[in-house]
């Protein structure tokens, strides 16, 4: 894997990367194993010698690609989803080649460094990182290509500093506890008469979750796979296949009756899915509400970013290529793929262009930017197919965010305080641009991150694109110095008195720079539902009307999020493994699963 402000050492350990004149970060991993990776800091101006190692990496690719290789699948970005999949397919002989734009892998699970401070790009809540059951997906895409990370255990998910009301006149505080039980009494003292409609609500949840926990988690636009399931587990599929178009927020409201209580419900659905619960799919509910009790909350040592560094290291071990500055500008296609008569005429996609025109072919090619990125700039206008235009109907853009990398004094950060914190005034402002602020403090959970003595503050709130857009210089930076005040001033009051004092450095982002650095349309965090959907019956899986493009990430089943981008990962690699012919499949079934979905999904 070639990154900007890094060189590849040999070791006699093996392979190692070593940020120039910066720490190495050297974990010792629960397995006994050593896992060495540098942190470089991931800043586009490279010296003259990360250049040359980038320019390095990409000519070996292109040579390979000259003398006529065709690779099996070609991922187009590093997020979450598009090295899951690399991971899976490599894991099962696969020759994968991931493309990267930035420079350094992980999309929005990266990572960069100022001040001596490791900053998660995204949020630093993860999911997904347990040892038990089947939906620790991170840990397991991980074990795929022989790898293990350090996590340290967060004892609660979030701790909720929301509006005051008569019943709760200094606030409703909640804290999430990593104990399930402790959680329920939590909520239940604060709401006394609604213990039953708690219990059952989040009961639901863990039928959901105990479902999904017991299947082995593939492709389910895989016939032969999903039979297969249905035969070992018909219970669990059934209760699946029940609440798959189902909403939290109308199972919540079958057993819950107060107003406040349901404005928490909606407000521990929007701070996942940047929705309320009415418009939340219940599955997605299920796996968020139980797996943050069940695999519970886990901090990567070192840092979020040291996640996609990890894995990568693990694709490439197992015989993939990772290369970042590599910019596709556009998913090379060919028509008459299918072969004849009236299939004839489909288009099919054989490879890729980077922005220097280097073309690289490929078997497959799996697309890991967002829809309106792939379909609006990466596929020929002629070539998108009708079922995407139907999907740009069916889903929008969520906003982006407004972010502060905020390192302070220790004073501020007392023993009282989490990781992971929200804060609301208003529930009418609930989803307004910057109206719910999220807070997460990674050094209370690893110190490392920070020099000694110091913490950071990861201070976020959604805002869209348009009030950044048209703005001079100085009016830009002005905007986001008086934003950044605002949200350290709501700070202050909320749970961090003191905080203005205490700071040391702060970095403020704004949608425009997720826009540039993540490489998403106007930085949207994922798609969201335009009007109320049927659960998640609306998400497409992976693949496309374009033969052989997949697609994969937060627009695909089952939408946002760390872990749901890893399952979309285990799915895509399941599915263009089996078109392959990598894994079982059997034609006749595919073009019947085919018809069956998009039938289901024109009834959205
Ligand atoms: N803590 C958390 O829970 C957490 C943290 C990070 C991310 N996430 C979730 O991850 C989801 C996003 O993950 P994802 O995998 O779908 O996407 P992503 O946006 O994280 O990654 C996509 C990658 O593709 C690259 N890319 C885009 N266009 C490209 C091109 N033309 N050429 C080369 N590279 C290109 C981008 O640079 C980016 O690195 C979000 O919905 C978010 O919820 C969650
Ligand atoms: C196909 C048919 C008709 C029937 C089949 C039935 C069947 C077998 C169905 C199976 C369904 C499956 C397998 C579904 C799988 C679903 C999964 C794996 C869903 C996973 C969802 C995970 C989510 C939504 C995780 C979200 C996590 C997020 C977004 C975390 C980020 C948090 C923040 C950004 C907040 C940060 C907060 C603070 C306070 C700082």
């Amino acid at each position: 894997m070639a990154v900007v402000g890094a060189s590849k050492l040999r070791t006699s350990g093996g392979t190692r990367w070593q940020s120039r004149g910066r720490r190495v970060q050297c974990h010792a991993s629960p397995s006994g194993t050593t896992a060495e990776s540098s942190s470089p800091s991931p800043s586009p101006s490279s010296s003259s010698s990360s250049a040359r190692t980038l320019r390095a990496r990409r000519e070996e690719v292109v040579l390979e690609s000259s003398k006529g290789k065709v690779w099996d699948a070609i991922v187009v970005g590093s997020g979450m989803g598009g090295l899951t999949t690399a991971a899976k397919m490599v894991a099962k002989g696969a020759d994968v080649l991931v493309l990267e734009k930035y420079v350094i892998p992980g999309g929005s699970a990266g990572y960069y460094q100022r001040e001596g401070c490791t900053f998660d790009v995204g949020s630093s809540m993860m999911f997904g990182f347990g040892t038990e059951g089947t939906t620790n997906l991170l840990t397991r895409a991980l074990e795929s290509v022989g790898k293990k990370m350090e996590t340290i255990p967060d004892p609660a998910q979030i701790h909720y500093h929301l509006p005051s009301s008569r019943a709760h006149p200094d606030g409703l505080k909640v804290v999430v506890h990593r104990r399930y039980e402790e959680f329920v009494d939590e909520l239940a003292s604060k709401f006394p008469h609604e213990r039953e409609g708690i219990e059952k609500f989040y009961g639901d949840c863990w039928t959901v979750f105990d479902a999904l926990n017991s299947l082995d988690l593939k492709s389910l636009e895989e016939p032969l796979y999903l039979f297969g399931e249905f035969f070992k587990n018909p219970v669990a599929c059934l209760q699946l296949a029940y609440f798959l178009p189902q909403n939290a927020g109308d199972i919540a409201r079958k057993y819950i009756q107060d107003e406040e209580l349901l404005s928490f419900i909606d407000m521990e659905c929007y701070c996942w899915s940047t929705v309320k619960a009415a418009v939340t799919p219940m599955i997605n509910a299920g796996m968020v509400f139980c797996d943050r009790h069940y695999g519970g909350i886990n901090y990567p040592r070192g840092g979020v970013g040291r996640i996609p560094l990890v894995m990568a290291e693990g694709i490439e071990e197992k015989g993939g290529k990772v290369v970042c500055a590599a910019n596709v500008s556009r998913i090379l296609t060919e028509r008459g793929g299918g072969g004849g008569g009236e299939e004839g005429s489909k288009v099919k996609a054989v490879g890729v262009e980077l922005s220097d025109g280097t073309r690289l072919r490929s078997r497959a090619v799996i697309s890991n930017a967002t829809r309106w990125d792939t379909f609006k700039q990466l596929v020929e206008e002629g070539d998108v197919p009708q079922s995407e235009v139907d999907f740009f109907k069916r889903y929008k853009k969520s906003p982006s965010f407004i972010t502060a990398h905020i390192v302070v004094e220790p004073s501020v950060v007392t023993e009282s305080c989490y990781c992971h914190n929200i804060v609301l005034e208003d529930w009418a402002k609930l989803e307004d641009g910057r109206g719910t602020l999220f807070v997460s403090i990674p050094t209370i959970l690893d110190p490392s991150l920070a020099p000694e003595g110091r913490h950071i503050v990861h201070a976020f709130t959604p805002d869209w694109i348009d009030s950044w857009s048209g703005l001079s210089k100085e009016e830009y930076a002005e905007k986001k110095e008086a934003v950044a005040r605002e949200m350290i001033a709501r700070l202050e009051e909320a749970f961090l008195p003191g905080l203005s004092e205490a700071v040391v450095f702060k970095e403020v982002g704004t949608p425009r720079t997720h826009m540039k650095f993540l490489n998403r349309q106007d930085g949207t965090y994922g798609p969201i539902p335009s009007k109320r959907p049927l659960g998640l019956l609306g998400m497409p899986f992976n693949r496309t009307d374009v033969e052989s493009l997949y697609c994969v990430g937060d627009s695909t089943f089952p939408g946002q999020g760390v872990n749901a981008v890893a399952f979309s990962g285990f799915a895509c690699a399941h599915r263009a493994l089996a078109d392959l012919d990598l894994e079982p499949r059997n034609e006749v079934m595919d073009r019947g699963m085919q018809g069956l979905f998009a039938f289901l999904r024109g009834l959205v």
